[in-house]
This record gives structure tokens, C-alpha cells and sequence, in this order.
């Protein structure tokens, strides 16, 4: 067993359902303790990835290995309940005939310290009142709390998570995955998630996996994720963004009609080729003496901040984020500035590579190393 190397490993994995491929050529790599998600449009194969990990689908390429131990290759699937995995699913999957403390119980019926762990978790998930009550008796947040102290009994050396919120409303999900993650950090349970919702994947999680048709765009952290996707598609599915059309002045400026855009990376397009540039609404800063303008015509009142849409002289759209001390009216026009440090750019059709020997991207700063194609 490879201490040093990541707890869960899929590798160059396909699977599906009865040889039809859903999830192609998947390599993703979670480290002991560390809790990853995985995110995507509806459809996109995160349910099934999280099926093939769990040991419910046989797979069809590549294989899966925990703590070193192959669960999963073509021909081979250790058995659900000896992958030491436990799960958590969104409608909770309670049994309704057991009560609380032995819903709970249920994984380890045969250890002799079984209500000892129990009572401990009853307290940790904040249940220790209602222990003799069934399932039906709770409400959806609670039956989630069971369901997370039943899966975390048997101490599985990896949770799983299928969109565990997903039946609970606004404030109680954010509270709720709060506290989650909060319980698994201490305990130092590693965990994989499955959401679409992505203000809960940024709040939850340390490394992120963007699916897209079945691919993994990118496997990274949160902040590189919304400042350095690799991906257009990452681009405009991870937060809110723009793109601008640019000429590569330098190998790391961009000429556009908001000016000379500098960033902290290295592409190595020729000068003069065309891109497009990611804008952010957090980039644009109102700046009321800049020769730079742009037209209000949309405005939506986030509460701390606004969030404007701004059309520039050529037509063309922004979103910008300011602080809601500043309040512009529709019409209006205003200054701004470019504050990004982080410059995104992709290739459109007919950009050419410059023949250089510079690295295209030794500036980014990525928190593990991601095989992400
Ligand atoms: N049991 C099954 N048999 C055959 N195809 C399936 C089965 N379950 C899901 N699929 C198909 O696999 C594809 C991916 O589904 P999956 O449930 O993995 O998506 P998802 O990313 O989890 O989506 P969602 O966010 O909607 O849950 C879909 O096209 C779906 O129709």
C-alpha cells in the first residue's frame, strides 16, 4: 500500500451502463482527508462516476483503487459493502421500522463498542434528544443528520455523497453543509460530493471536478476554478463571466477595447492573434474618473452589492459587482476600469501558436496536479 500516494484513484476510467459508455477516459486523484466534488450540467455522468466508485456498476475501462487496493477494473468489482465506502444519498434512505439510534447502529451491529460510537455520533450530528424516534418523526434536515452518522459508523475510509441537500431549502442547506463538512474536517474523513448546485461545491470542497458530456474538464481548487479555467466551458459553467475579443499584444497582455489587459499568465499565441478574453463581474471596478465608459441597462440589488450589466460604446456586454454604496441608475454612464490580475484567455479560430519555447502556463498555481483531459 502506496502511503504517500492519493487515497482514491480512477484511472483512465470509462463506465456506464451495459457497455454503453457514459464517462470516458476519467482520471481523478483524491487525497487522505480531503473532500472533492463533483459538478456539472445535468446529465453529465457525475451520478454515474459516483455509482462506478461505489462498486453499484461494474466499469468498463480503466480502474479504481482506494488506499492502493483495486476495487474496480474491467471483469472485476469488489462488492459494495466490502469497499469500506459509505454512502449518503439525497432522499435520505432511512430504514422507517428502525429507530434513530438504531438506524445508525446499523453498519456495526456486531461491535461490542456499537453504543458507545452510537451515542457519540447521536452528539456529533446534534441528535442526542431523539434517539428513540423513527424517521418519520423528523424533519428532512434531521433524516439527513441519521443518514450521515449511520454512513460514518462503520468509519468507511471514504464518503459518498449524491446530492445530499437537494431536499432541503436555501438557509438549511448552507447551515447544513457548513456543519457537514465541518464534521468530516474534523474527523478527517475523506469525501467525494455530488452536486449541481456550485455555491455548495465551493463552500464544501477542497478540489473540484467539472464534468462536461461525460468528460472531466478540469480537477482543481475552488479559486483556480473560477480564476484559471482551462476550459472555455469551465469558463461560463464555474461563475458568472463575459468574454471579450482581444489581439495578443505580449505573451501576457491583451489588446482590447477596454485597453491593454495585463495578467499574472504566460500563453504563447503569436502577437497579434486573436482571443477571447474572461471577464468577470468581480474585475470591473466602478472608476468615476476613467476615460473608459460604459452604459448601465440592467441592475439586480444583491443586498452588500450590486451586480450591473454594462453595454461598452461598441455594443458589446459586461457584468460588473460593486459594493451597493454605489448606486448608479439604469441609463447612466459610468466609469470603469479592468482590475483583473488573472488573465484568461482562449483561442478562437484561426489563433496562432507562436513558435517560441516559453511554458504556457509555469505562472498558474495549482493546489494538486490534475490530469484533467
Ligand atoms: N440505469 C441507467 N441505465 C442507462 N442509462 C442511464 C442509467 N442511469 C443514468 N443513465 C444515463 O447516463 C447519463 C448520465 O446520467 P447521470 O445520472 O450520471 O448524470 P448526472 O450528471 O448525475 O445528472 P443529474 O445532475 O441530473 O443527476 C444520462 O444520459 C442518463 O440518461
Amino acid at each position: 500500500m502506496d502511503k504517500q500516494g492519493p487515497l482514491l484513484s480512477l484511472n483512465d476510467l470509462s463506465c456506464g451502463y451495459q457497455n454503453q459508455i457514459i464517462v470516458e477516459d476519467l482520471n481523478l486523484h483524491l487525497n487522505t482527508g480531503d473532500i472533492g466534488c463533483l459538478l456539472g450540467p445535468s446529465g453529465c455522468g457525475k451520478t454515474t462516476t459516483l455509482r462506478a466508485i461505489a462498486g453499484f456498476e461494474p466499469i468498463l475501462k480503466g480502474s479504481i483503487t482506494l488506499d492502493g487496493n483495486t476495487l474496480s477494473r474491467p471483469n472485476f468489482t469488489l462488492a459494495p459493502e466490502k469497499r469500506r465506502i459509505g454512502m449518503v444519498f439525497q432522499d435520505y434512505a432511512l430504514f422507517p421500522h428502525l429507530s434513530v439510534e438504531n438506524n445508525i447502529a446499523f453498519g456495526i451491529r456486531k461491535n461490542p463498542q456499537a453504543k458507545r460510537i452510537t451515542q457519540e455520533l447521536l452528539e456529533l450530528v446534534k441528535l442526542d434528544q431523539l434517539g428513540k424516534r423513527y424517521p418519520h418523526e423528523l424533519s428532512g434536515g434531521q433524516q439527513q443528520r441519521v443518514a450521515l452518522a449511520r454512513a460514518l459508523a462503520p468509519e468507511p475510509s471514504l464518503l459518498l455523497m449524491d446530492e445530499p441537500f437537494s431536499n432541503l431549502d436555501g438557509e438549511l442547506r448552507r447551515r447544513l453543509s457548513q456543519e457537514v463538512r465541518d464534521i468530516l474536517k474534523h474527523r478527517g474523513t475523506s469525501a467525494i460530493l455530488v452536486t449541481h448546485d456550485q455555491e455548495e461545491a465551493f463552500a464544501m470542497s477542497d478540489n473540484i471536478g467539472v464534468f462536461n458530456k461525460g468528460r472531466l474538464e478540469q480537477w482543481d481548487s475552488p479559486f483556480n476554478l473560477y480564476h484559471e479555467p482551462l476550459t472555455p466551458f469551465v469558463a461560463s459553467f464555474v461563475g458568472q463571466g463575459y468574454f471579450i475579443r482581444g489581439q495578443m499584444l505580449t505573451n501576457d497582455s491583451v489588446q482590447t477595447e477596454l485597453g491593454v489587459i495585463r495578467g499574472n499568465r504566460a500563453y504563447n499565441w503569436a502577437a497579434g492573434s486573436t482571443v477571447d478574453v474572461l471577464l468577470r463581474p468581480d474585475d470591473i471596478i466602478d472608476s468615476p474618473e476613467s476615460p473608459l465608459k460604459a452604459r448601465i441597462i440592467g441592475k439586480t440589488f444583491l443586498g452588500a452589492a450590486t451586480l450591473y450589466r454594462l453595454e461598452l460604446p461598441t455594443g458589446n456586454q459586461l457584468e460588473a459587482i460593486f459594493t451597493s454604496h454605489i448606486d448608479h441608475f439604469l441609463g447612466e454612464e459610468v466609469g470603469i476600469a479592468v482590475a483583473a490580475d488573472h488573465l484568461v484567455a482562449f483561442a478562437t479560430p484561426g489563433t496562432v501558436a507562436a513558435h517560441s519555447n516559453l511554458p504556457t502556463s509555469d505562472k498558474r498555481h495549482y493546489s494538486i496536479s490534475a490530469d484533467s483531459h
